[in-house]
């Protein structure tokens, strides 16, 4: 590029333009190199805001749906798009809260120990260039100096990648709690928000977008915060180094030859992107059926005991294989990508852009760049060394950069798991559910009804008034319901399989909404369930009867272990206490006991919390006649009102109202008089007896009448 002193005529405005070129050089560098810089911010905002080709929109036109989903036909939707950064911002929120938080700290830490490290591998590169230099010219002294500034430099480098890892899995860490705290928060609820939205129950029970909150809540939030610890070291480091590493280089060999060598990477890191997989698709995905087979799993050790005696071993082997060969078969599939991607990958970073590097390299070699000092061998040497360390590492960072991408996609499946866990939450704390289920009505009646809200008031007594009965399906089991239950009172609710009995309980307790009229109740804390298979903890015998108290409530109410051996003795369970090794034993409960005598505990829970009301479904299937008397006259000398659903007209006596449903949407709402209807229903029973003989005795009396005939005719 030596500037020519004679020139021909018609070059002499070429001559005098170059220079022009080489007097406003220094001005022009500075130019490009910011323009370089610039370029190198966009261009890596851009790889990191690229979406992969058929991610997204395409994938979900041919499905035919957008919305995401955890369930085990749809596929969800991940693409590092706006969208994943909105989600990212909104959980981003949620981990760092504010500047002054542990996290914000862990975060700046680590960026300084990032900064450092590569401020250290910029003096690091300069070193090699002169230990190189000074072995070429065969000086002793400065070869031994450099060596010794090389061994000092080591220890703050390894100090500080030793400190890179530590933060990073602490911000892991701290990422995970944050999380965790704040699902369990709104799923479990939170001694600071009074509002009791039993969200878990209504994510399980009223919402289908998510199957799995176990899979969730425990390992996507632990891969989502390590994804995000990593990311951050994985793209903010490299994106530093490129910019560092090249503004040093653009110094060494010129901003032009560094903007050529740009023009090529980027025209190959394009091929690159468009040829990427869809990775971040492919770990939601798998997320997914991993779920989906841990639950199949987890059933099968649910329900040991059934599928024991129905011998459903090959069934349930089928149905895990299935979902196993599922997660195989997409397992594979991604290896496979993950193959052909790695070895397109290594070809274009390593290689290609390496053979690039070196050419860039060898230009202040081959040709003398305008304002640079003439340099002997050692000289050239140091600068080729350093520039290609130099080169390396700015080749390596952008690699990492094209390389995050792939880490950038996998932390988009994983928010977007997470993403959808807390969308959906949201939406069932509101009451949007994601069944629509007005557009599911049959008809204008009834979308009204799905249209419309009731009014819930607290108050003493138990009070429905023209209250639906709709299931979360939509169903509308009963158009409009109208009885009450006054302290004292205890109703009996009757009425053929599957008609509504045990949902009224559900609105009652608040896990279904009210679609219309007015629900007047008490809080719920002055409801006990007992079901038919009533809940037992994990925890002591003590924690069963006491349940969901635990020892300090117990202490706080003045209760002894000596109070709750008496509650035992009422229900006949005193001797489980030495039986099962005392008060502090912990089993696995609903192995340990059988059927009855889990009832007796879920009774004896109820006699130890004496609540205002109690609703028993089906609670003394198990227990024999004359204990499920006993049970139900202690708890009204506790002054707790039952509503009973039973089928046993043995405990009719102890009611005084009924509510009887006829299965067609229908209910008679009435004054229960037992003595009469025991009578009334032991004389239908004797009809019934009677009739059945009929047939029999019509028989008989043909035959007689036969006999008689043949009689006379002899
Ligand atoms: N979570 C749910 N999602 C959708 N439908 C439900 C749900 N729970 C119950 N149902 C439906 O609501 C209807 C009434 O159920 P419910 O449990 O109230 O019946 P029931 O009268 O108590 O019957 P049984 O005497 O057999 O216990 C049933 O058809 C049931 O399938």
């Amino acid at each position: 590029m030596a500037v020519q002193s004679t020139m021909r005529p018609s070059n002499e405005r070429v001559a005098q333009l170059v220079a022009a070129y080489v007097k406003h050089r220094p001005l022009v560098q500075r130019g490009l190199t910011a323009t370089f810089v610039i370029y190198a911010i966009s261009t890596t905002y851009k790889s990191l805001s690229a979406r992969p080709p058929s991610t997204s929109s395409a994938s979900s036109k041919r499905r035919g749906k957008g919305k995401d989903g955890d369930g085990a036909g749809k596929a969800p939707r991940v693409a590092v798009d706006a969208l994943f950064y909105q989600r990212l911002s909104r959980i981003l929120r949620i981990v760092i809260p504010s500047l002054r938080s542990k996290e914000a700290m862990l975060l700046c830490m680590h960026s300084s120990l990032l900064i450092f490290r590569t401020v250290i591998s910029l003096y690091v590169a300069a070193l090699d260039g002169k230990i190189v230099a000074s072995l070429v010219r065969a000086q002793f002294v400065p070869f031994l100096f450099n060596i010794l500034r090389w061994l000092l430099v080591a220890i703050p480098a390894t100090w500080t990648n030793s400190w890179l890892g530590y933060v990073e899995n602490k911000l892991a860490l701290a990422y995970r709690t944050r999380l965790t705290r704040e699902v369990m928060k709104q799923y479990l609820g939170d001694e600071s928000d009074p509002t009791d939205l039993k969200t878990f129950y209504k994510l399980a029970n009223l919402d289908d977008r998510v199957k799995n909150p176990d899979q969730m809540i425990t390992h996507d939030i632990q891969r989502f915060s390590t994804h995000l610890a990593a990311i951050y070291a994985n793209v903010a480091k490299p994106v530093l180094d490129v910019i560092l590493y090249n503004y040093q280089l653009s110094q060494n060999v010129g901003a032009e030859s560094l903007l050529l060598l740009t023009v090529l990477i980027q025209s190959s890191a394009a091929l690159l992107r468009a040829l990427t997989p869809p990775f971040g698709q492919y770990t939601a995905i798998s997320a997914q059926l991993s779920g989906n087979l841990r639950h199949t799993h987890s059933r099968l050790a649910e329900f040991a005991e059934e599928i024991a005696f129905f011998g459903g071993e090959e069934t349930e082997k089928m149905l895990i294989e299935r979902e196993y060969a599922g997660l195989v078969k997409h397992e594979n599939r991604v290896l496979r990508r993950r193959w052909w991607h790695g070895c397109f990958e290594e070809g274009i970073v390593k290689w290609l852009w390496g053979s690039f590097g070196l050419c860039i390299c060898a230009i202040p070699v081959f040709f003398k760049l305008p304002g640079a000092a003439l340099l002997d061998m050692g000289g050239r040497t140091e600068g080729f060394v350093t520039n290609r360390r130099l080169l390396l590492s700015g080749s390596d960072a952008v690699g990492r950069v094209m390389y995050s991408y792939k880490d950038l996609s996998e932390l988009a499946g994983y928010t977007t798991r997470v993403a959808l866990l807390l969308e959906t939450m949201d939406d069932v704390r509101k009451g949007k559910f994601e069944k629509a289920l007005v557009s599911s009505a049959s008809n204008e009646e009834h979308a009204k009804i799905l249209k419309g809200r009731g009014v819930i008031y607290e108050s003493e007594e138990i009070e429905f008034e023209n209250v639906p009965i709709v299931t979360p399906n939509g169903d509308i089991l009963v158009r409009s319901l109208s009885f009450y239950v006054k302290p004292g009172q205890h109703l009996l609710i009757v009425g053929p399989n599957g008609c509504g009995k045990s949902s009224l309980f559900r609105i009652l307790g608040g896990l279904w909404p009210v679609y219309g009229g007015i629900v007047r109740k008490p809080p719920a804390d002055q409801f006990i369930l007992i079901p038919q298979r009533p809940y037992l903890s994990l925890g002591t015998l003590r924690d069963q009867v006491i349940y969901p108290h635990g020892v300090e409530d117990m202490e706080a109410r003045g209760i002894m272990d000596d109070d709750l051996l008496q509650i035992l003795a009422v229900v006949q369970m005193e001797h489980i206490v030495e039986r099962e090794g005392g008060w502090d034993a912990a089993r696995e409960w609903r192995e340990a006991l059988s059927g009855g005598d889990q009832q007796k505990i879920a009774w004896a829970r109820l006699f130890y919390h004496k609540p205002k009301y109690a609703v028993l479904d089906e609670a003394t299937s198990l227990v024999p006649p004359d204990m499920e008397g006993m049970m139900m006259e202690h708890a009204t000398r506790l002054g707790i009102t039952l509503l009973t659903v039973s089928h046993r007209p043995s405990l009719w006596k102890y009611h005084s109202m009924i509510l009887q449903y006829d299965g067609q949407g229908g209910y008679v709402f009435t004054k229960l008089d037992a003595e009469k209807r025991l009578a009334l229903q032991q004389e239908k029973e004797a009809l019934d007896l009677k009739l059945l003989e009929v047939p029999k005795m019509k028989a008989r009396l043909a035959e007689l009448q036969e006999i008689a005939a043949e009689r006379n005719r002899v």
